[in-house]
């Protein structure tokens, strides 16, 4: 059922070639003069040819001599690293604010440009622009504030939606990530500052899946906040009122889905950072009426699965010992759940029991183990309670490091929001847990949130772990020249793939079949070696390349669901007939790449 394909090493360079022969079509544009200059979709800054200056109206507008996109490329660049050398020795937080500044001038000003460096720099840009940078800056994003991004519909917009979202300049939307601001990453309700997530999050959609910026859309749902200190911010941007609750706020959610598939009824809709209680709701709500997905819930689902599955491989084993597995996932919020959703379906379909899926996940939240008698169990987290007769000596509420020293996990996998909860104490019991290879996935952001450090977790659960978070760290260092291999396990490679194989399907929902699919595809991209290695996912850099890959075994799931209706000038019978090369192919042939395209003016 696992289909492992093993790709060639050389995947970045393929995707490359791939994007070196892209000859830039013609671009309209119903502007002229400075209203161009002013317009980061068409400017080029000094890189416009003087025939374009002349149709354009540009001429005398901008110094004579023209820059080719190579020069302004690299005299970003340059001014980059003197600003990384400038702020040499000062606090992180600072460089990084100072970093995200400078990218996202070249952002506001020349968005081909901008998504180039980023392309090319994703290595280095990603901690900026995504995670965690981009916790900081949601933080203080009413004074970051500068030019507004995206859309902000708020409770007080009731009854206009439907006329608001024709407000969007962009005639196709194919790509919406949509949020409330209630819990962004672990850094809890941040109320409107929180479109910081939505921006980052379409970032990585262009950058890794190729959505062309002109086609994407953060929003904002501003129905209030919780947080008092915001609330009492003079300079915060948000409606000052209490979130609101129950009726009232699925109303203004339900408007807003409404006004967007009216204007735009092929678009895709991600939701994320909503708090639980949300989060699951609205997926249950809108998941068979609109094209949509909940990030939190399944984007994360996809990653973590592969992760555990490559465990077992770093483990010398096969996925058919998957099962045997003993997994302690450590936050019952929409992350953990969906994590644990997932995997235990994954076990399901591999023993063909369902009953007994569970047996080996112990789930733990503030309040420690979930046992069948804890008071007000959740129902969405019911299904994974213990039965506390079921393992001696553990009992409702037990502690982490009880429950590791009884469990004996071969993986501990955190989604807790909270940093520092794999304690050193809790680190070297699981060092004690007999496993052949253990596994820690700290899976919070942003950095500060991770459950441990890559350098605690291999200073103390020991050099043979498997380690990820959710937030990149360096490689450990472990002496005699051996290093502890970091992974990121983030939703950044699967969210992308699942929104591109979405798209170019036509896909009419988001189907259990195609998440699956998707989880699959990243499951077998590695190769036994970098598997050994104790790398389970592939680098950021190749990003493009699997998020096309991501991207077609989602198509090709939508295809088999007869979900599939065709993009543009592909309807769903050629879909179907297409070989999966094919459609791997036609993936990447509809990714967007940065490249300045003449402009032709239409009056
Ligand atoms: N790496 C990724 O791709 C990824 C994806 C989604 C979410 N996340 C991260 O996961 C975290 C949680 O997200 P969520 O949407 O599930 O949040 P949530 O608020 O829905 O859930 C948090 C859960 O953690 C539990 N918890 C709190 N303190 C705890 C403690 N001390 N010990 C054990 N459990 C504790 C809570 O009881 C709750 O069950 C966030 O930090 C988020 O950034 C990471
Ligand atoms: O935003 C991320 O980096 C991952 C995830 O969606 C999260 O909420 O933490
Ligand atoms: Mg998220």
């Amino acid at each position: 059922m696992w289909n492992l394909t093993r790709f060639a090493s050389s995947r970045l360079s393929r995707t490359r070639r791939l994007f070196s022969s892209v000859i830039p079509g013609p671009c309209i544009v119903h502007k002229r003069g400075t209203d161009i200059l002013h317009d980061p979709w068409f400017n080029k800054d000094t890189g416009f040819p003087l025939t374009e200056r002349d149709r354009l109206g540009l001429r005398g507008l901008l110094p004579p001599r023209v820059i080719s996109f190579e020069q302004q490329y690299d005299r970003f660049m340059e001014s980059y690293h003197s600003l990384e050398k400038n702020t040499k020795g000062q606090p992180d937080s600072v460089v990084a604010l100072a970093k995200w500044r400078i990218l996202n001038r070249l952002h506001d000003r020349n968005e081909t440009l901008y998504y180039r460096v980023l392309m090319d720099n994703i290595k280095d840009f990603a901690p900026i622009i995504y995670t965690p940078t981009v916790g900081l800056v949601s933080q203080n994003y009413s004074g970051l504030f500068r030019r507004p991004r995206g859309m902000y519909f708020s409770a007080k917009d009731k009854g206009e939606m439907m006329s608001m979202i024709y407000n969007w300049p962009a005639q196709h939307v194919d790509m919406i990530v949509l949020t409330d601001g209630s819990r962004i990453l672990g850094l809890g309700d941040l109320g409107v500052q929180g479109i910081g997530i939505p921006i980052g999050k379409l970032d990585m959609y262009v950058a890794a899946a190729g959505i062309n910026p002109q086609r994407v859309l953060p929003v904002m749902l501003d129905v209030g906040t919780n947080n008092q200190k915001l609330l009492e911010d003079r300079l915060y941007l948000g409606l000052r009122q209490p979130r609101l609750e129950g009726e009232e706020y699925l109303e203004i959610v339900d408007e807003f889905m409404e006004a967007v598939f009216t204007r735009w009824p092929k678009a895709i809709v991600q939701f994320e950072d909503f708090q639980m209680k949300w989060a699951f709701e609205t997926l249950d709500r809108y998941r068979k009426k609109f094209c949509m997905f909940n990030d939190d819930i399944q984007g994360t689902a996809g990653v973590a699965l592969a992760g555990l599955l490559g465990t077992v491989r770093a483990q010398g084993r096969t996925l058919a010992d998957f099962p045997d597995q003993r997994i302690v996932v450590v936050g019952a919020g929409s992350a953990g759940l969906g994590v644990l959703s997932m995997a235990v379906q994954a076990v399901a379909r591999m023993t063909g029991k369902n009953e007994t899926a569970a047996q080996n996940f112990f789930l733990l939240d503030k309040d420690g183990l979930i046992t069948k008698e804890r008071k007000n169990l959740d129902p969405a987290a019911a299904p994974f309670a213990k039965d506390p007769g079921q393992i001696v000596g553990l009992r409702e509420g037990a502690s982490l490091l009880e429950v590791v020293k009884k469990v004996k996990p071969d993986v501990l996998l955190g989604l807790s929001g909270v940093g520092g909860v794999f304690s050193e104490e809790v680190l070297k019991a699981l060092r004690e847990s007999g496993s052949t290879r253990p596994a820690i996935f700290a899976m919070s952001n942003p950095t500060m949130n991770a459950e441990c450090t890559a350098a605690d977790a291999f200073k103390h659960a020991g050099e043979n772990i498997v380690f990820a978070s959710g937030s990149p760290f360096e490689n450990v260092n472990l002496g005699n020249g051996k290093v502890g291999y970091v992974n990121q396990a983030n939703n950044m490679y699967m969210f992308p793939g699942i929104g591109l194989g979405s798209l170019v399907s036509g896909a009419r929902f988001i189907t259990d079949g195609m998440l699956q699919a998707a989880a699959e595809c990243l499951a077998s991209y590695m190769s036994d070696e970098e598997i050994q290695k104790g790398i389970l996912y592939p680098s950021i850099d190749s990003i493009r390349h699997i998020t096309a890959e991501v991207g077609a075994s989602v198509l090709r799931a939508a295809v088999a669901e007869e979900l599939a209706e065709g993009h543009g000038d592909v309807g769903p019978k050629e879909l179907a007939h297409m070989s999966k090369e094919e459609t791997v192919g036609y993936v990447f042939q509809n990714m967007w790449y940065p490249i300045y395209s003449p402009l032709v003016q239409e009056k």
